[in-house]
């Protein structure tokens, strides 16, 4: 799925140092570390916001910095921290944006397998009674299921997020990391920013550690065994933060 190669990372210090690592499709990979590790940063170079200076991002073979943006948002959607959404729309409209990568001008007619696309994520995230809602009245959580929505109506087979339940509670946390994780079933590709590391360990197939610049891959097990997770984040091998 994605591959990267010697690909490294500067602002005024080096973020992400000659890394190389594969990620497979069709699974729930998290993405941790500290805070400043360079986590958002990796996510902006998977969804090719940001173009790797030296090496190279591949998805399924090609150089994601060769594709032209439409056709990378049919591949890719991407639910960032910071979502520039225009706050008078309404959901509804926020929902049908999704398909822009798909139409040739902005509010084009929908097809029935759009307009059935949208009913079922509508129904899957309980947005229904939020469709005639605009954007500005929306709490953090419905803002946030609304954003998860939307990348979701770009029906793409990979989906980046970059914290995407920080604003909900524990109730809707899990409903929403549930759902991601079962769309893997359906092979699509997860790659998600979490903090939480319980909640990480519980719902992912593989997990990126970022520390120092350098990226160690493996099964959360596996890293909870050697105790890189608790090196890392500077907790105690049995902290219950890692349980
Ligand atoms: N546009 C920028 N200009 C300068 N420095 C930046 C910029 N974006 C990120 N950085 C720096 O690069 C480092 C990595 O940032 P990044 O946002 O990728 O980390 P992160 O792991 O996602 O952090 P957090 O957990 O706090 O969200 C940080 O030291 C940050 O200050």
């Amino acid at each position: 799925m994605f591959s990267l190669n010697g690909v490294s990372y500067s602002f005024q210090k080096t973020v992400l140092d000659n890394i190389s690592l594969e990620i497979s499709g069709g699974q729930f990979t998290g993405i941790v570390g500290p805070n400043g590790s360079g986590k958002t940063t990796l996510l902006r170079l998977l969804s090719g916001f940001y173009r790797a200076p030296q090496g190279h991002v591949l998805l399924n073979g090609q150089n994601l910095a060769s594709l032209r943006p439409r056709v990378r948002a049919r591949q890719i959607a991407v639910v960032t921290q910071i979502n520039i959404l225009n706050p008078q729309f309404t959901v509804r409209e926020m929902l049908s944006l999704g398909r822009a990568p798909y139409h040739r001008w902005f509010w084009q007619r929908q097809t029935a397998a759009e307009k059935a696309l949208l009913e079922k994520i509508t129904a899957d995230l309980r947005l229904a009674e939020l469709l005639p809602r605009r954007i500005k009245t929306l709490s953090g959580g419905e803002m946030q299921r609304t954003v998860i929505a939307r990348a979701l109506a770009q029906d793409t087979l990979v989906l980046l997020l970059d914290e995407p339940v920080n604003h909900l509670d524990i109730h809707h946390q899990l409903e929403i990391l549930s759902y991601l994780k079962n769309l893997t079933a359906q092979g699509r590709t997860i790659i998600a920013v979490l903090h939480d590391l319980r909640l990480a360990r519980r719902f992912c197939d593989s997990l990126l550690v970022l520390n120092n610049g350098q990226v160690i891959t493996g099964l959360p097990e596996e890293h909870l065994r050697s105790g890189l997770l608790a090196r890392v984040f500077e907790l105690p091998e049995n902290s219950e933060f890692l349980a």
